[in-house]
């Protein structure tokens, strides 16, 4: 169960980057989206105990952040989203040696570390420095980390970026096999598709909505996206929604897509009040 009631986080320059924000969850994947500089990262980092609240509160498991913090810290793992491996030690050390600072015996964390490189596709380059990998392998490393680590909660922020669409996809069906929680941060709209039991839209700090992406998409139910024409600007993209059955006269003229999350991220994820438009 993640809470948070009247969370607020001030920097130390005066930037409010969470607002008051008053949430509750006990999903089994909790997915936080938000414009960059919404505050996600913010509030992600506050609930793994790596920051602290300016004030509010905040309960991960139960456990307060800041009074409970050394209960909190044992039952979640967090990869945050500047994570940089350390060049010369190899995918292996990494997992290994995370793994007994979470306590675990060695020989447990030689044993878990071998199966977790096989399931995260590394095992060719387990020894490997870290430095002589790709990005995207250097990315599968903290995943590896995070899903050896068995945490309660396990919290990742962005934890596909920079991935080619195949180890994407393998990551997906690693974390949604996972039996921790897990909270995680993307600008993927696929992502949160496939891994958000529950969604939390953040905005300025603020809560925009929280819900299932099926109960968030039913504002949608009916509708179709144009692309080309409309009042809705994103860049120099003109969007409008409209209902099915009008669809028709936009056929051959404009873009038609499905309705996605990422109409949901246009409608929502910023200031702008922006209606339907189905004239
Ligand atoms: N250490 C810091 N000092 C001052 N301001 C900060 C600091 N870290 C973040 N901020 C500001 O707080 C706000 C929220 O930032 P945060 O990183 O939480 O956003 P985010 O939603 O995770 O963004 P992104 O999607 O780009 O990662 C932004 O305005 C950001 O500039």
């Amino acid at each position: 169960m993640i809470e948070a009631k009247n969370l607020t986080k001030v920097y130390g320059d005066g930037t409010k980057a969470l607002d008051s924000l008053t949430f509750s969850s006990s999903s089994k994947s909790l997915t936080l989206l938000g414009k960059n500089g919404a505050g996600k990262t913010t509030f992600m980092r506050i609930l793994s105990t790596q920051l602290m609240p300016t004030s509010g509160s905040a309960l991960v498991e139960g456990y307060d952040v800041v009074k409970d913090a050394k209960k909190v810290r044992k039952i979640v793992s967090s990869i945050p989203q500047e994570a940089k491996p350390v060049g010369i030690s190899s995918p292996y050390e990494h997992v290994a040696m995370y793994l007994t600072s979470r306590g675990l015996s060695i020989s447990e964390a030689i044993s878990r570390s071998r199966s977790v490189l096989k399931d995260v596709g590394l095992w060719e380059v387990k020894d490997k420095p870290t430095d002589s990998l790709s990005g995207g392998m250097k990315r599968k490393v903290f995943v590896a980390m995070a899903l050896a680590s068995d945490a309660e909660v396990v919290f990742l922020d962005e934890p596909t970026t920079g991935l080619d669409p195949l180890s994407r996809m393998e990551v997906w069906s690693i974390l949604k096999s996972m039996e921790s929680k897990l909270v995680l941060t993307t600008h993927y709209m696929e992502e949160a598709q496939e891994l958000a039991d529950e969604l939390l839209m953040i905005n300025r700090g603020k809560l925009v909505m929280s819900g299932s992406p099926s109960s968030l998409l039913k504002k949608f139910e009916g509708m179709v996206r144009v692309e080309g024409t409309g009042e809705i600007r994103v860049g120099r993209t003109m969007i409008k929604y409209v209902r099915k059955d009008e669809a028709s006269y936009y056929v051959g003229k404009y873009i038609i897509k499905p309705i996605s999350l990422e109409d949901l991220f246009i409608m929502y994820a910023g200031d702008q009040e922006l209606t339907y438009d189905s004239s």
